[in-house]
């Protein structure tokens, strides 16, 4: 197994507060983890660690074998990773954003290869955001964490405010990015995508590690997404650490 990171004990703080504990978490090359948990859970303080955006406070942050718990800057350069959609410049046309990260639009749009139309991203390009609907924001800003065309991605909950055919259409092609090598995290609330679509992920519980989901549970999941949602819905709603 290759490992593409691997977080040992790590811990971030929010004004003096440790909002995430302890957490150890590896990712293999070439998948799609799926991580969950209650809001305020600690997810998204841990993707903006992982990506650089915030320092760990203490433990260890191997990316692809490289130690980068100290080097945040190495850390952001390493990581595609979406500004949140609601802080994009209303001055600025989708292309500029997209420029801004990754050069030349048609680069950009070679880089994104069928997330381009998933994302329905051709309107958008010429569209200013402050003229943008939350959902075409949105489309914007996960577009931009492939802009640059990293092969690690980071996401923090891709799917809030989609309607239902640009869901499926990203769901489906970020797993086909994940099937050509691409090594995703995403934060998520719809258990369905995690059941159908994360080779493995986390729950997370108060910043720690509350469920470790393996790809045999994840398989299984798949299976039965029922039974699925079932034991994760009382696993959140106990937010214990017992096991399945
Ligand atoms: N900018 C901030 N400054 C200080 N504390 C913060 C800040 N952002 C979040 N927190 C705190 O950090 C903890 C974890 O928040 P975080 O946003 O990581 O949770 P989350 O699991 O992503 O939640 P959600 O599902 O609602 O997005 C919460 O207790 C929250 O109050």
């Amino acid at each position: 197994m290759n490992l593409a990171i691997e977080l040992t004990s790590a811990t971030v703080e929010r004004s003096g507060w440790r909002v995430v504990q302890d957490v150890d978490l590896t990712v293999s090359s070439g998948s799609w983890f799926g991580l969950i948990g209650a809001n305020g859970s600690g997810k998204t303080s841990l993707l903006r660690a992982l990506a650089g955006r915030l320092p760990f406070a203490s433990g260890s942050c191997r990316v692809t074998g490289e130690e980068l718990v100290d080097d945040r800057a190495a850390r952001a350069l390493r990581f595609g990773f979406s500004p949140p959609a609601d802080k994009l410049p209303d001055a600025l046309r989708g292309r500029d954003v997209l420029e801004l990260v990754g050069g030349s639009i048609d680069d950009v749009r070679s880089r994104l290869g069928k997330l381009d139309k998933a994302l329905g991203l051709p309107p958008l390009l010429n569209s200013w955001i402050g003229d943008c609907s939350a959902g075409m924001r949105q489309r914007i800003a996960v577009a931009a964490a492939f802009a640059g065309g990293h092969p690690l991605v980071v996401l923090d909950e891709p799917f809030n405010w989609l309607d239902p055919v640009a869901i499926f259409d990203l769901r489906e092609a970020l797993r086909d990015k994940v099937d050509s090598g691409l090594t995703l995290i995403t934060a998520l609330h719809d258990l369905g995508t995690l059941a159908s679509a994360c080779d493995t992920g986390l729950m997370l519980a108060d910043g720690k590690v509350a469920l470790v989901l393996d790809e045999d549970m994840l398989r299984a999941a798949a299976k039965d997404p029922q039974a699925f949602e079932r034991q994760t819905i009382n696993r959140l709603r106990s937010g214990s650490t017992a096991h399945f």
